[in-house]
């Protein structure tokens, strides 16, 4: 049974749909007829080796980097070659955790949490965007104290954190995570993809998760895609990626560190069982 049907999630209808997308940077073609579907209510990971453009990729879906080539559509929408303003709607619609968190360091966390909101709804008192901004902080497992600190002040843990919450500001139903646990001790790792997992539970959210970080795609994603020779070459659950014959599939999961990390899971689902909490 796949996480989202454990979960009970509508599966069926696509969030993103990519289509024969070509991206490229001078005589460097990063995507070449790359198709990928994203649904409703799944965590999505994408793997593939440094530079296969999974960021790019993410920032052709939303809007920041346009393609040569090929269609995309969010929520039923192009995204491609829309005036900002024409974009605003959709915007509003997901969030993005940037990889490294890209705080703004001369604010405070609660004040870069607010930075979305006075963008889209500049009308807004500062009673109600303080209000806001402490809940999103504390949503995110931060302690209330840290919202007047500076990014700064926090551990690396804790400012994945802080940017997950300005992520989570303008209530999205979509969330981009661009190596999220990268730079995180395997304890911070384990507790930001749980993180993750419980809110995209609670909100009912659609996450689009780029990764390295073979824990994460055992413990929380539905359906992995592989990033290699320009497209997207795989997608389906790890059970499924693990029987294809490809090569760089077999020694991403099947070498030392998908071994390792398949143990760990494994192990993790003893202990469940032994305790009867599975
Ligand atoms: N703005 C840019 N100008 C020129 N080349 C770029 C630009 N952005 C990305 N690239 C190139 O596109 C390729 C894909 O980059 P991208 O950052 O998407 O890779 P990635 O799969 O996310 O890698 P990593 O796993 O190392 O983060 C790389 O060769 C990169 O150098």
């Amino acid at each position: 049974m796949t996480q989202t049907e454990r979960n009970g999630k509508k599966q069926g209808d696509d969030v993103i749909v990519v289509r024969g997308l070509k991206n490229g940077f001078g005589e460097q073609i990063v995507h070449d007829g790359l198709d990928l579907n994203v649904r409703r209510g799944e965590i999505f990971g994408v793997v593939g080796g440094s530079g296969t453009g999974k960021s790019v990729l993410m920032r052709s879906i939303i809007g920041l980097q346009t393609p040569m080539a090929g269609e995309i559509e969010v929520f039923g929408e192009s995204t491609i070659e829309r005036e900002e303003i024409e974009l605003t709607d959709l915007t509003k619609r997901w969030g993005v955790l940037f990889q490294g968190g890209a705080l703004f360091s001369t604010l405070t966390v609660a004040e870069n949490v607010q930075v979305p909101l006075r963008e889209f709804y500049p009308d807004l008192d500062s009673a109600l965007l303080d209000e806001i901004a402490a809940y999103k902080v504390v949503m995110t497992g931060l302690p209330a104290d840290a919202g007047p600190k500076f990014p700064a002040e926090l551990s690396g843990g804790m400012r994945k954190r802080a940017g997950l919450a300005r992520a989570l500001a303008l209530d999205p139903e979509l969330l981009f995570l661009d190596e999220p646990t990268a730079g995180l001790d395997p304890i911070g790792a384990a507790a930001f993809d749980e993180l993750t997992a419980s809110l995209q539970k609670t909100l009912g959210l659609t996450v689009f998760l780029i990764t390295h970080d073979l824990d994460t795609l055992y413990a929380i994603c539905d359906r992995v895609a592989v990033l290699a020779d320009k497209k997207v070459i795989a997608v389906g659950t790890i059970d499924e990626l693990l029987a294809l014959d490809h090569p760089w599939i077999q020694e991403y999961f099947k070498g030392p560190r998908g071994r390792a990390a398949t143990a760990t899971i494994q192990h993790n689902k003893d202990v469940a069982k032994a305790e009867g909490t599975s």
